[in-house]
């Protein structure tokens, strides 16, 4: 888990080609998050926009030498767990991103919680569990987001991660948009 942050459990990155159901979901997933991620640049005054398809945004990242697909497996067992990190890995960042649970919590495992950091500008960091099911996926920051208050729009910063694995094997998949160097 070294590149991919700290914690303990296996990774394994995806080559390309990808296998054709990750590249379809990197793809299709891509579109409804696109407004999302304009929407988002717009309002924490970035000149940032993303293109409408993930092949504009995939050149752009191999453009400048992000070529190394960030799609990744990941395996945990007893005692295994994924410390709060963010996957930020060069100057083209698609700010979402997206994991697919593929484990049934209380049957394949115990533990291994999905948690989320979310942090206001001068505050403490609020934790945040998202209770998931074997196949549902989490949309999430992979960085920041705006968020309104009485002075206006801040900005959050959020940090992911997964609680320890008490029991069983949890297994995720991970899908970033962008690539890396
Ligand atoms: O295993 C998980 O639920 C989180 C994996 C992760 O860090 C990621 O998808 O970026
Ligand atoms: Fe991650």
């Amino acid at each position: 888990m070294q590149r991919h942050g700290f914690g303990r459990g296996e990774y394994q990155y995806f080559k390309y080609p990808l296998p054709p159901l990750v590249q379809y979901l990197r793809t299709t997933l891509y579109r409804p998050l696109v407004a999302v991620a304009n929407h988002w640049s717009a309002a924490m005054g970035s000149d940032v926009r993303y293109p409408d398809e993930h092949d504009a945004f995939t050149a752009r990242c191999h453009a400048a030498g992000q070529t190394q697909p960030t799609p990744l497996q990941l395996r945990y067992g007893v005692g295994d767990y994924n410390c709060l990190h963010q996957d930020l890995y060069g100057e083209h960042v698609f700010p979402l991103q997206v994991a697919v649970l593929l484990s049934q919590p209380g049957e394949d495992f115990t533990g291994g919680e999905f948690v989320l950091t979310e942090q206001r500008p001068r505050g403490q960091s609020r934790p945040e569990v998202v209770p998931l099911q074997r196949g549902d996926a989490v949309v999430f920051a992979v960085n920041q987001r705006p968020a309104s208050g009485s002075r206006g729009i801040y900005r959050v910063a959020l940090r992911h991660g997964v609680s320890r694995v008490r029991t069983g094997r949890r297994q995720t998949l991970g899908i970033l948009f962008h690539d890396a160097p």
